[in-house]
């Protein structure tokens, strides 16, 4: 709410009246919370574990699936045409490969995404039906993102899971853009090209405020379930519980004690 109150206030100072420049200020305060995850500071000092990067995988191709499927839907909306970047941005296809690689063919049977998973995407799904314009503060959160930080994120997890090459990790890669600062410029002038009533870019505005805090949730939750994790793992180990075997059972077995803890203690509050 004070983001909101800053990017407004500032209108005819600072920060401006493009929506870009709105949006940057509005969201300011959650991108800090969102870099002081635990998990995006596990990120930034390169400890991130490849346990952390796969169920991160999951979590993202939920969220990346439910946003192209209401952007594709929703592609000729006035406030979506604008941004509908398919060729250059779209990153299913790169999440599958990516998820492929770390889980195998059949990896659409393994899906490990926590309760706030859901609800993004859930979220993403209503305003795709009901209001597309707040695609746009959704699309702007994650894209936006990919190119800016996310670059940098890449590399990092290339190099803390030893990755030898690109595989498992295209999800950070952007072959159609060339120049992710030039394409951020391009980006941000056709959000400012939508036509907004004053209602409806404070909509806007407070549904990017809504993005980031989805994204903050999912990191919490991964967190959480993973602690979840490595206590059921560590449990079955010291009470010689019948436990499979196979570490990929393990881990999944581990991961489902995790989500069905989580996923009920959030419903049940
Ligand atoms: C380790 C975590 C992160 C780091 C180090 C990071 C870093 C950065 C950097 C350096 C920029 C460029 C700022 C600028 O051009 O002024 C940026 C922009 C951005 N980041 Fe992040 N980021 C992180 C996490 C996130 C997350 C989790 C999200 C949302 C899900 C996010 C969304 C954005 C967006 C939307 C922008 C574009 C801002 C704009 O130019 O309007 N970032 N980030």
């Amino acid at each position: 709410m004070e983001n909101m109150k800053s990017a407004r206030k500032n209108d005819t100072g600072e920060v401006g009246s493009d929506l870009s420049e709105q949006i940057k200020a509005a969201t300011k305060n959650n991108h800090v919370r969102a870099e002081n995850t635990q998990l995006m500071l596990s990120y930034q000092k390169g400890q991130i574990t490849m346990t952390e990067y796969k169920v991160l995988l999951c979590s993202l191709y939920e969220i990346y699936q439910a946003l192209e499927e209401e952007l594709d839907t929703n592609a000729s909306h006035p406030a979506v045409a604008p941004i509908y970047f398919p060729q250059e941005l779209a990153r299913v296809n790169s999440l599958q490969s990516d998820r492929e690689h770390f889980f195998g063919s059949d990896w659409r049977k393994k899906v490990i995404v926590p309760a706030a998973t859901h609800r993004y995407t859930q979220r993403i799904r209503q305003i795709g039906r009901e209001n597309p314009m707040l695609l746009v503060s959704h699309a702007y959160t994650r894209y936006l993102g990919d190119l800016s930080g996310g670059q940098v994120l890449g590399k990092i997890t290339q190099k803390s899971l030893g990755l030898s090459s690109k595989e498992g990790i295209s999800f950070f890669s952007f072959p159609g853009v060339s120049s992710p600062n030039r394409f951020k410029q391009l980006y941000r002038s056709r959000m400012n090209s939508i036509e907004l009533t004053e209602q409806e870019r404070a909509e806007v505005l407070e549904e990017a405020v809504s993005a980031f805090e989805f994204n903050i949730q999912v990191f919490d939750d991964l967190q959480k379930m993973l602690s979840v994790t490595a206590e059921a793992v560590d449990q079955s180990k010291s009470r010689t519980v019948n436990f499979p075997s196979s570490p990929i059972m393990h881990f999944t077995m581990g991961l489902c004690v995790a989500v069905a803890t989580i996923g009920m203690g959030i419903y049940l509050m």
